[in-house]
């Protein structure tokens, strides 16, 4: 399975802008693992330090690219469109984009820090990004607020049938793929009793945010930083404890964008996530190359344009994955040294990986071998980030 990053974001805070830069990559034609059928979704890559040097070998990704030893492995990234803003009005989210929504694993929420998109996404000055983050998060928090209570007055109806509350509140919450096991554990999390009825309206809105939020982990794409009005926002808005909870990200989605067109171009050398660039040609148009050398100082300045960064926050800090590659200890590759590097949850033992691998293995799984050094490892253990991994199984 492919990871689902979703965008979400009232319009004109440059969603579209941030999903064709990030989407936009040189990669070769037929190396896609699918065909792009739906325009909402595309493919983007998350970086990791390839481990084919370190066993002196020269990888052969059979999908992404591997760039000077930083391989790029895929994730599926979502435009959700849809975001209905003016909850005030009574509006509330859209249908399509909480289905949309349900289909993601992670949330990027772009947010314009520039301040100059009004809740309605028309151009103004001085808009604090603030309401926009507080009201996605709100209205995430009442859309599951209302599907928890009716899980609450279903467990009223059934209490005579002497039923857990978890499975009762697990088959009403599923869509947002929370098990009943993992409701309990959120329960006792925030120091509620197990006891549906018990709980008062607070309550309930506390445990309806604390299942939100980690069934829909979120990170904050802080756009349009180009600009000064966005840079006093960030300064503002990141020391607020108010907001100690989200992780930012500083973007450019623009710089991106005007990176990968002028590399398309042939204008210059680019690799995605660096923080700086080079540009190949002696005549370019005064204008360009000053455009050019504007967003030299915005990646040297933030580090990168951001939008490989925001990715990699989602995936590797917010959504907590680690990046595993199968491999053989004898040093003999079949069909050609690490073609794959695989994203899997932080809590993947070797016999998960396994199935991953080999989804028809059965009970035929015997150990992993770590091939870094050769050591046995048995069905239990835990993986790391980049571990290197043979799986031995009946089936060989
Ligand atoms: N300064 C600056 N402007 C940006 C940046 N990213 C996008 N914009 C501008 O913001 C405006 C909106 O960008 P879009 O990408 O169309 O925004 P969107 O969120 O997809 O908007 P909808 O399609 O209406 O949902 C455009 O004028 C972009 O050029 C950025 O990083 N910096």
């Amino acid at each position: 399975m492919s990871y689902r990053i979703g965008l979400v974001g009232k319009p004109s805070v440059g969603k579209s802008t941030l999903f064709n830069a990030a989407t936009m990559n040189d990669v070769p034609e037929g190396a896609y693992p699918f065909t792009t059928i739906d325009p909402s979704v595309g493919e983007a890559y998350v970086r990791t330090p390839c481990a084919a040097p370190e066993f002196d070998e020269t990888c052969q990704p059979s999908v992404g690219v591997c760039e000077d030893g930083t391989r790029f492995v895929p994730v599926k990234l979502v435009d959700v469109a849809g975001l209905v803003p003016g909850a005030h009005e009574g509006r509330g989210l859209g249908n399509q984009f909480l289905t949309d929504l349900n289909e993601t694993d992670v949330l990027i929420h772009v947010v314009d820090f520039s301040g100059t998109t009004d809740s309605e996404g028309e151009a103004t000055e001085g808009h604090d990004p603030r309401e926009d983050i507080d009201f996605l998060e709100d209205e995430l928090d009442a859309w599951y607020l209302d599907i928890l209570e009716k899980g609450v007055r279903r467990y009223a109806d059934k209490q005579v049938e002497d039923i857990d509350p978890e499975d009762v509140l697990g088959e009403q919450l599923s869509a947002f793929g929370i098990s009943p096991a993992a409701i309990k554990q959120t329960i006792l999390a925030i120091d509620l009793p197990v006891a549906p009825l018990e709980w008062d309206g607070a309550e309930k809105e506390a445990l309806a945010r604390e299942i939100r939020k980690r069934t829909k982990p979120m990170t904050i794409a802080a756009n349009k930083m180009d600009t000064p009005a966005a840079q006093d926002n960030w300064d503002e808005i990141t020391t607020d404890p108010a907001y100690e909870h989200l992780e930012f990200v500083p973007v450019s989605a623009h710089a991106e964008k005007a990176l990968k067109n002028a590399k398309e171009q042939g204008v210059v050398e680019y690799t995605p996530g660096e923080r700086d660039f080079a540009i190949t040609t002696e005549d370019l148009p005064a204008e360009q190359e000053a455009g050019l050398e504007q967003i030299r100082e915005f990646v040297d300045e933030f580090d990168g344009t951001g939008v490989q960064q925001v990715l990699e926050t989602a995936t590797f800090d917010v959504l907590d994955l680690k990046a595993v590659f199968p491999g053989t200890a004898s040093g003999n590759w079949t069909k050609g040294p690490f073609r794959d590097c695989f994203l899997l949850p932080a809590d993947a033992t070797a016999e998960d990986f396994a199935y991953h691998l080999h989804s028809d293995i059965g009970d035929g799984f015997l150990h992993g071998i770590d091939c870094r050094d050769d050591r046995q490892v048995g069905a239990d253990t835990v993986l790391d980030h980049r571990d290197v991994l043979e799986v031995v199984s009946t089936n060989q």
